[in-house]
């Protein structure tokens, strides 16, 4: 794989003096969809509009397919599509207009089989000839990306794509995305909905204060950091845990009515029968219990919270 998108030593300090990223390392691979998360404030409008070319970088390199974004500026924008957060559609223009004169921006001739099958990608090609006013808030988010992929980018930046959109049509963008990979494109998305980085992206990259605190392989982090925990309801509550029972990583919870194993998956032995065994010997009973694995949200409120 090679790296498509590549940032180093990247800083930014706005006029205000405020420094919103503060020495950015991050290679993106072509092909892959890369979400990066992190709560307001945390510098990730700030990236993707530094590596778009649109906010001046403080110091640092930034290159797009091998082109630095300061230096050759157009050489780098014309492989980058972006989706902005706000929507800013001409209300009164056609679908196919809007994407059409998008893609005379960056200087491509006019193609309009090509226009046509951008629209068809994103299920937009029965509104073609219809105005922008007339579209549902989902098709004007579509016609956002219809836009930014009009001069046919290889990268993809997607900024919050599903702020405030129903959960259906959350749902509906995630499959638009992977139509997108299936095509090629390498997709970069910020959120704040954990559960979309779950749900569509190779790799998380998480952002808090301007400095990425980790990025990895999403399957590698949920399985390196994500923790089991058994949960055992007891009989009778319990004020302390028993002295036979202090070599395993245990809390009570609810008053002492339920007794929470926390262990590895990564281990062979999940220690889970000989607990039970060790538990009835010490003369606890339970009447229930239950697992549950660590989500994304748990590694990531933890790491958050860690840099706070
Ligand atoms: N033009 C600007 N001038 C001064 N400060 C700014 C400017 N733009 C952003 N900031 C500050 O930089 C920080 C990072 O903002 P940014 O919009 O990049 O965060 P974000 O992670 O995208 O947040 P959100 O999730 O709320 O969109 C914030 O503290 C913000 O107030």
């Amino acid at each position: 794989m090679t790296a498509i998108v590549s940032v180093t030593n990247l800083r930014k300090s706005y006029d205000t003096g405020f420094e919103a990223l503060k020495g950015i390392n991050l290679e993106i691979e072509e092909g892959e969809i890369l979400a990066l998360l992190g709560p307001n404030g945390a510098g990730k409008t700030t990236l993707i509009s530094t590596i778009c070319g649109i906010t001046v970088p403080t110091s640092g390199i930034i290159t797009v397919g091998g082109f630095d974004t300061v230096h050759e500026y157009r050489a780098a924008r014309s492989l980058i599509g972006l989706v902005p957060q706000e929507i800013n559609l001409e209300p009164f223009e056609t679908v196919q207009n809007t994407v059409r004169f998008s893609r005379g921006l960056f200087g491509k001739p006019r193609d309009d089989a090509r226009v046509a099958e951008i629209l068809k990608s994103l299920s937009l090609d029965d509104k073609a000839t219809a105005k922008i006013k007339e579209l549902s808030g989902g098709m004007k988010r579509r016609v956002l990306i219809a836009k930014a992929l009009a001069h046919e980018p290889r990268v993809l930046f997607l900024d919050e794509p599903t702020a405030g959109v129903d959960v259906e049509l959350r749902k509906d963008m995630w499959n638009v995305v992977a139509d997108l990979k299936r095509q090629g494109v390498t997709i970069i998305l910020t959120t704040h909905y954990i559960e979309e980085a779950e749900a569509i992206a190779d790799r998380v990259g998480v952002i808090s204060k301007g400095q990425i605190l980790l990025i990895q392989d999403k399957a590698e982090m949920m399985a390196q950091m994500g923790k089991k925990q058994l949960r055992v309801d007891l009989a009778q509550p319990a004020t302390t845990i028993p002295a036979a029972l202090a070599h395993y990583d245990l809390t009570l919870e609810k008053d002492g009515n339920v007794l929470v194993y926390t262990y590895d998956t990564r281990k062979d032995r999940t220690g889970i029968r000989t607990l039970l065994n060790d538990m009835a010997n010490a003369g606890l009973t339970m009447t229930d219990l239950q697992t549950q694995q660590s989500s994304l949200e748990d590694i990531f409120v933890g790491l958050v919270k860690d840099n706070a």
